[in-house]
């Protein structure tokens, strides 16, 4: 008994110490005086351990369940607040729609929700804030989004739990799917980002819209890109598309297959728009014009490339406000999907259209009108086009859009670019030499 006193306490051995290690050991020995009240402790203790497990694992779920930004009574009356169409009765274009617009913190979502919710229509945003550009410009489309009575959730649609959630909670007429891994350079440093969104998160999209009940019609953005190295100009939706020079292409014209098998066997009404590279106010800071733009005030030199045998490069350089109108003109147009349950009950439209400008600019010049709206000459380093999945020029052919949709794009580059100049210096609030520069 004196050995087990001293481990118990072996760095000072002292009366007091001593004395109050006798007083435990007598405490302990009558306390497990009986087996009876030994079993009684070892009871105690494997409760104490069991509820304490339960307790962590409740902590754990339900610091989940807070930790998610979406649910919850309060959530879904915003949702079906912001859902709801407000057109006055007897509008000559009917009740108005239910929007989906994924995306919808992005340039070309921002523009269509606001175009839907002024005339009238019910628009729900979903977008993922991803850090692919400065995701302070995407909270301030937010911002003003919410403004205007659209309440976008901050979500990702590869969440599949979340889209059935939300089409439970509204019946939505349309999804305009925009969400996407834009840029087709960027597809060589994150290859995987483009899987993800453009091909795993729209599947994801499209099975929630063919179980839904009723099934959603889905106008969604595919790309000039997939027009790839076809050089028969200007490029109709009939030319061929299987040569894409990028990843990003290559991931949008398997969009177009997806959409396609989608509809073929589920019966969803499916609308494609080959965007021709979309320029304006609340733009994307990766695109050249915006890039330029930036560099041109802050002094720095822009890499402007160019083609094989010194030829410049070309775009068919599309306004914001014209695609909105493409976009919403396919919405309008869009028939019904023909599923319920999962299951197809009749032919369902597919369609895709080209919204472009019809009147391609080369690169050189966007830089010439840039400098003249921004009173600032450009320092240019003229590269030869790096193989990174660019291609030489695009030029489009949208008759089909005109006869089906009614597009008629009416802003030429240089009003449209005057009209971004005009945004960008109110947004950043840029003077020359001013340290008021958010960039
Ligand atoms: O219409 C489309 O399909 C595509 O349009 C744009 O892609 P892109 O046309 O390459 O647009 P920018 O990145 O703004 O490039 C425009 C032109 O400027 C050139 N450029 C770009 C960047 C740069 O530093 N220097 C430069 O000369 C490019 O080679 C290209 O000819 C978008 O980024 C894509 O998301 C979209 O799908």
């Amino acid at each position: 008994m004196r050995v087990l006193e001293d481990d118990l306490f072996p760095s000072t051995p002292g009366k007091v110490k001593i004395e109050r290690a006798g007083t435990m050991n007598r405490q302990l020995h009558r306390c497990f005086a009986s087996t009876s009240t030994m079993f009684l402790w070892a009871l105690f203790l494997v409760a104490m351990t069991a509820s304490y497990l339960s307790f962590q694992s409740f902590v754990d779920t339900s610091s989940k369940y807070f930790a998610a930004s979406w649910g919850g009574l309060h959530w879904e009356r915003q949702i079906r607040a912001s859902a709801a169409p407000r057109r006055p009765p007897g509008s000559a274009d009917g009740a108005g729609m239910s929007v989906l617009v994924t995306g919808a913190a992005g340039f070309v979502g921002t523009h269509c929700s606001l175009a839907l919710r002024k005339r009238g229509d019910g628009v729900v945003g979903i977008d993922n804030f991803n850090a692919y550009y400065d995701p302070s410009l995407k909270k301030a489309r937010k911002a003003l989004l919410s403004s205007h009575g659209v309440f976008v959730i901050e979500g990702d649609i590869n969440d599949g739990r979340l889209l059935a959630k939300l089409f439970d909670v509204v019946p939505f007429t349309h999804v305009l799917h925009l969400a996407a891994q834009a840029g087709v350079r960027y597809a060589m440093e994150n290859p995987a980002s483009y899987v993800h969104s453009n091909i795993a998160g729209l599947v994801t999209l499209l099975e929630a819209c063919k179980d839904a009940d009723p099934q959603p019609a889905i106008v969604w953005a595919s790309s000039s890109s997939v027009y790839g190295l076809n050089d028969k100009v200007p490029f109709s939706e009939r030319d061929r598309t299987d040569q894409p020079a990028s990843l990003y292409a290559a991931t949008k014209k398997a969009g177009e297959e997806i959409t396609h098998t989608y509809n073929h066997i589920y019966g969803l009404s499916i609308t494609g728009l080959r965007f021709f590279t979309v320029y304006g106010p609340w733009g994307r800071p990766d695109m050249a014009y915006f890039s330029f733009t930036r560099n041109i005030l802050q002094g720095k030199p822009i890499t402007v490339y160019r083609g094989k045998d010194h030829v410049d490069l070309a775009r068919d350089f599309t306004y914001i406000d014209d695609i909105v109108k493409g976009c919403l003109g396919s919405l309008d147009t869009a028939g019904k999907s023909t599923g319920t349950g999962g299951k197809k009950r009749g032919p369902a439209a597919y369609r895709i259209f080209n919204l472009g400008n019809t009147s391609p600019v080369t690169v050189p010049n966007l830089v010439s009108i840039l400098e003249k709206h921004l009173r600032v000459k450009a320092k240019k380093n003229v590269v030869e086009m790096p193989g990174n999945g660019d291609v030489p020029f695009t030029h489009a052919n949208i008759s089909l859009a005109r006869e089906q949709l009614g597009y008629k794009p009416t802003t030429n580059l240089d009003v449209g670019l005057k009209k971004f100049v005009k945004w960008y210096l109110s947004y950043y609030g840029y003077t020359r030499g001013s340290k008021n520069f958010r960039q």
